[in-house]
């Protein structure tokens, strides 16, 4: 059964499904009083699945994707899985941002080192851990050299190295590959989902690029700019995608439109 099929079959009942119901987040801003930035969302993200968050900037979908990490803590509203409510400490997650955010004083595996510490990973696993990932991503060879010698899509590298090697449930990406020229973001999506084949993975995944979250996905969550969940939807193709696949575009072309009517109307 093919991975997409996996989640297509999962139900709201499936054990390990981590469900958000009503979240809702206010934030305070100055002259503005309250302002609702994430109106009564619910999202399921099963086990193993590649799910999206799609919106338009300023929409909250990186307030939400910090809900789930326990950056934010939301107004109201509950994660639970297996039937019972979970904080985001239950959830072990690993963090890729939109910049590597990369201690440029600390060589590459010392970068490695230091998230590793941080979660309390025993000392005696960090050299393991740290070549296994570095190997994956392809920068074993630059172990020792320092972030500043290396190039923008090497150091998103890194950054998803990092957050592989605390060996996290769940790997969320905020809008990672976006700062990056469309070639290297290109490469970096397709070894992003060998990663995730590999490793049997679930990834949250925060963009604005339909494309993008079409090529990647399982399933899809569409936001409107004043931060309701309208929409999920399937991407039910075939594994391995190609990005000149007629698929592919016909099923962004059809998401544009949903998308555009909501977002706009
Ligand atoms: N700490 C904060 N205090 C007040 N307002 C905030 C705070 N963080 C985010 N916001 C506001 O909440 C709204 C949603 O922001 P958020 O970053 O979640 O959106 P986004 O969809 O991820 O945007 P983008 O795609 O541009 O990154 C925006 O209006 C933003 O200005």
């Amino acid at each position: 059964m093919s991975r997409s099929q996996r989640s297509a079959d999962a139900t709201d009942s499936d054990d390990a499904t981590l469900e958000l119901r009503d979240i809702v987040k206010y934030y305070g801003k100055p002259g503005q009083g309250r302002v609702l930035v994430l109106d009564e969302i619910d999202l399921d993200v099963e086990p193993g699945s590649f799910v999206s968050l799609l919106g338009p900037s300023g929409c909250g979908k990186t307030t939400l994707m910090n809900v789930v990490a326990g950056l934010v803590e939301p107004t109201s509203g509950t994660m639970r899985r297996g039937g019972r409510d979970v904080t985001p400490d239950d959830l072990s997650s690993g963090y890729v941002f939109q910049e590597p955010r990369l201690l440029e004083w600390r060589t590459v595996a010392e970068n490695i080192e230091f998230a590793l510490q941080a979660r309390d990973v025993p000392e005696s696993e960090w050299d393991e851990r740290i070549e296994k990932y570095l190997d994956m991503v392809g920068l074993l060879s630059d172990a020792d050299n320092y972030p500043s010698r290396l190039s923008g899509g090497m150091k998103q590298r890194v950054a998803i190295a990092r957050a592989l090697a605390i060996e996290p449930e769940m790997l969320l990406m905020d809008e990672p590959f976006s700062s990056l020229d469309e070639i290297t973001a290109g490469d970096l999506r397709e070894e992003l989902l060998e990663i995730w084949r590999e490793e049997d993975m679930t990834v949250l995944f925060v963009t604005h690029d339909i494309n993008e979250a079409v090529f990647l996905s399982d399933y899809i969550y569409m936001m409107n700019e004043v931060g309701e969940m309208f929409a999920r939807r399937d991407v039910d193709i075939e594994r391995p995608r190609h990005y000149d696949d007629p698929a592919v575009a016909e099923r962004e072309t059809e998401l544009y439109t949903e998308f555009h009517e909501q977002v706009v109307s």
